[in-house]
């Protein structure tokens, strides 16, 4: 993990690092996003981490995110699943160029424009999930990927997933609704 990572980057999420991880989210600060912005007290606040190509996010629900008694809600699972995979667009976009650090120039953002999810089996919400996501494709601003929801050792969902860069600060003119 810390190989992908430059010094100025591991520096920055030193403070908010639990034990040696270190998780794309804190690195991302004034994020106010429902599912993974850690200025969003009311927030589901997602981490995520590198593990080799795969990004990995480990997320503990809570009784009031049920569907069902004691199945997790399907549309929380759909929101984790997008932010863990718009961190990753976004993070590997940086790491192909260079494991560059999130507060360097150009400056990305990336907004979620296709995600499709097949839930397969009810997913408990009473045990912490992982999410595992891959970058199956880059092609100009889009970047494809497929994320997996394990529950133990099941997989209880899997998506496609289409992140769409929104913001480029070295192409940038004018308003954008995706800056801040
Ligand atoms: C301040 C610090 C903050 C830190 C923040 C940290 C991270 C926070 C993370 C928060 C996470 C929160 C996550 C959230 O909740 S993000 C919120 C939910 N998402 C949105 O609101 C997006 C709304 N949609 C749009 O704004 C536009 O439609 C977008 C920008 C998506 C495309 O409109 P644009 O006019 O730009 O596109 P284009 O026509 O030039 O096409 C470009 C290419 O893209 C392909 N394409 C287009 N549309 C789609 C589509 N829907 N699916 C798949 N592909 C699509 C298209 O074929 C073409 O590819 P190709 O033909 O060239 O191959």
């Amino acid at each position: 993990m810390g190989n992908h990572h430059s010094k100025k980057n591991i520096m920055i999420a030193t403070q908010e690092n639990e034990g040696n991880q270190i998780f794309f989210q804190h690195t991302m600060p004034n994020n106010v996003c429902f599912g993974c912005g850690h200025e969003n007290h009311e927030g589901l606040k997602i981490k995520s981490h590198w593990e080799g190509d795969a990004s990995v996010c480990v997320w503990e629900s809570q009784e009031k995110y049920n569907g069902w008694k004691g199945i997790m809600n399907g549309g929380i699972i759909a929101t984790i699943i997008d932010c863990h995979t718009m961190a990753t667009a976004t993070m590997h976009a940086y790491k192909v160029e260079g494991n560059r650090p999130w507060n360097s120039d150009p400056e990305y953002r990336y907004a979620t424009g296709t995600l499709t999810v097949k839930y397969l089996k009810p997913t408990p919400n009473d045990v912490p999930v992982k999410l595992v996501a891959r970058v199956t494709e880059v092609k100009g601003r889009k970047t494809v990927m497929t994320c997996e929801l394990w529950s133990n050792d099941q997989k209880t969902a899997e998506a496609d997933v289409v992140a769409i860069r929104v913001y480029d600060s070295s192409q940038q003119n004018g308003d954008n609704p995706f800056k801040g």
